[in-house]
């Protein structure tokens, strides 16, 4: 099976209203302050004007969903954490523990967490669980591809079902998360075969290694990556290639979250590393994603900074997080409602008889 150009994931998302942004920037313009001091804030409200094609925008419904499955890679002991974590945090979502629980509630945003595939059994139900199994983990990737193509392209569709049949309409804001033991590994694979880099620049902590584990870890990464260009003609290593050969079902799953919700008029917040290499898989698929996502934060991870560097992206915030499950772009949250506020409710110059530029 190919990826043909008439998928899913190629379809344009709707057209930016360049008028809406324009009176946008011209609102931001009277407002009571010198022009720019609001910074990333002003930029935030006209893009929200843009999508929304209104000139006050809102951001009330916000919808977060977790991807979490299992990698293989997990074997070749690339984590500071054991595997049994993925199934073991899925019940820490479920039951309301996780820090992304704290800061979905703080937002006041719904939470789903959505099992794209654990080793072992979750054994638990839960309200806001969505089971969307493709396989008990993907492959170790240091001997096979972690996918087949028709999981592959099941994990991406996860993630547009993710939005198309749970995400209700009218959400302004979709925020992303993953979760799964030993995904900082397939991300700095996935980053390493997309834009050329070596895993030594890419290769971090993850969990937390110590400088042994990095070593080891990025030797498993550069010797995955010598069997795939040994097994791969150079051509047929696409996007959708390097994502079935080294990529994991949430990191696939979330960027067909990613451009499901560009095409239905959602933007998202990204989170942090593993999120953005999903961003950056999204991005490569279908070119004008790009226009849809916030970057939100910059992750600790090392290869955060050289993929967002390739995006051409400056993330809002650096709070030194490394934690992944959306809790960098659920923080963000706040930060744009506070954007959208400024915008809508500041008294411009005339209403409060303050004297504008000389
Ligand atoms: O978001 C990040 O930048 C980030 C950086 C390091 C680790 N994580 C989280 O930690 C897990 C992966 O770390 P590791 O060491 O098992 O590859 C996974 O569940 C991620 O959500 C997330
Ligand atoms: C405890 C724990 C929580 C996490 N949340 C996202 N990734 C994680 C990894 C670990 C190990």
């Amino acid at each position: 099976m190919t990826l043909t150009t008439s998928a899913w994931h190629s379809l344009p998302p709707p057209a930016l209203d360049q008028q809406i942004r324009t009176r946008a920037l011209e609102h931001q313009a009277m407002l009571t302050k010198p022009p720019g001091a609001l910074g990333r804030l002003e930029q935030l409200a006209v893009q929200f004007a843009t999508w929304q094609g209104c000139l006050k925008p809102k951001c009330d419904e916000v919808a977060i969903a977790i991807f979490a499955g299992d990698h293989g890679i997990a074997n070749e002991g690339v984590s500071a954490f054991p595997q049994a974590v993925t199934v073991e945090m899925i019940r820490n979502f479920v039951n309301g523990g996780a820090a992304i629980n704290v800061l979905a509630k703080q937002a006041n945003a719904n939470l789903w967490i959505v099992n794209v595939g654990t080793v072992s059994p979750l054994g638990f139900e839960g309200e806001n669980l969505i089971d969307a199994t493709i396989a008990s983990g993907t492959q170790n990737f240091l001997v096979q591809p972690a996918m087949s193509e028709s999981e592959c392209l099941s994990a991406l569709d996860a993630g547009r079902r993710m939005i198309q049949d749970i995400v209700p309409p009218g959400t302004a804001l979709f925020v992303g998360g993953e979760m799964g033991i030993a995904n900082t590994t397939s991300a700095s694979a996935i980053a390493s075969l997309i834009l050329d880099v070596s895993p030594a620049q890419l290769t971090g902590a993850g969990t937390g290694l110590a400088e042994q584990g990095i070593a080891h870890k990025c030797k498993i990464i550069e010797q995955a990556i010598q069997r795939i260009k040994i097994s791969s003609q150079k051509s047929d290593l696409n996007t959708f290639e390097i994502l079935r050969q080294v990529g994991g079902f949430e990191i696939a799953a979330l960027c067909g979250a990613y451009i499901a919700a560009a095409q239905a008029g959602i933007p998202s917040a990204v989170d942090g590393f593993i999120a953005t290499v999903a961003a950056l898989v999204a991005v490569e698929l279908n070119p004008a994603v790009r226009d849809w996502l916030i970057f939100s934060h910059q992750s600790e991870e090392k290869g955060h900074q050289i993929v967002l560097a390739h995006l051409g992206v400056d993330p809002l915030l650096n709070l030194k997080m490394r934690l992944g499950e959306g809790s960098g772009a659920a923080l963000a949250i706040s930060v744009i409602r506070s954007a959208l506020a400024l915008h809508a409710e500041m008294a411009t110059f005339e209403e409060a008889a303050v004297s504008n530029q000389k």
